[in-house]
Order: C-alpha cells, then structure tokens, then sequence
C-alpha cells in the first residue's frame, strides 16, 4: 500500500472541480446526499459501506430519514490524502450514475439520489 499522500490546498481545490456538491470542511471531503426515503438511504449506506470495504477505505456517514451526508479524510494522518480523493470520486460515480439515454435500461422512474 503506498504511503499516505496529503493533498495541498491547490490539489483539494482541484479535486473539488472534479466532484460536484462537494466541499473540503475542517479536514474533510463531505458531501450530502438526498435521497427519497428511508428505503434509498439503507440501500446507499450499504452501497457506500460495500464500495469502502472493497477500497479499505472507509468514511464517517451520518445517516437521516432521506439524506446521507459523506465525509472522509485518513484518519492515519487526519487529513484529506490522494485515498479520500480516490474514494469520493468512486462513491460520486456509483451514487449518481444512472443509465444513459441509449441505454436499454429505462432507470428509476422517479425523483433518484441528488
Ligand atoms: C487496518 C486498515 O487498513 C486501516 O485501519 C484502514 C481502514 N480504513 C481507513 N479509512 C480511513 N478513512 N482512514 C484510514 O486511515 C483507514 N485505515
């Protein structure tokens, strides 16, 4: 495993572009995300949780009725290095995605995960 690589604030800044709704507060990458129900909110956490097991990676989650609000740093190091950034932008894609308009796949078909 490579060493832990802490992040400059040009660098936080620069991964911020790459992650909308994202923010870097008092050491973390967080980002809230709303759901529509408690239903979505147990099946995100556990994607989330699967994703970070996968990574062993891992972030603090703070879990409401139709929100899921996302924070990571290293805790090694208590700072924001090139892992968190990796696992935001993995977490990001698999949160948001869903299928394109050439899919054949027709996709929720209501208000999904912002
Ligand atoms: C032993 C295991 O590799 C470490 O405890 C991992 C697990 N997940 C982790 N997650 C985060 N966010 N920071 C860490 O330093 C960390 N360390």
């Amino acid at each position: 495993m490579a060493d832990d690589v802490i992040l400059t604030e040009n660098e936080i800044t620069e991964t911020l572009k790459e992650l909308p709704g994202w923010e870097a507060k008092d050491g973390w990458l967080r980002r809230k995300y709303k759901t529509p129900g408690w239903a979505h909110t147990m099946m995100l956490t556990n994607m989330i949780g699967y994703v970070a097991e996968a990574a062993n990676h891992h972030p603090d989650l703070e879990i409401g009725y139709a929100q899921v609000i996302f924070k990571i740093q290293t805790h090694r190091v208590r700072a924001i290095t090139e892992s968190d950034a990796a696992l935001a932008k993995k977490i990001h894609e698999a949160v948001t995605w869903l299928p394109s308009e050439e899919s054949p796949l027709s996709g929720f078909p209501k208000k999904w995960i912002e």
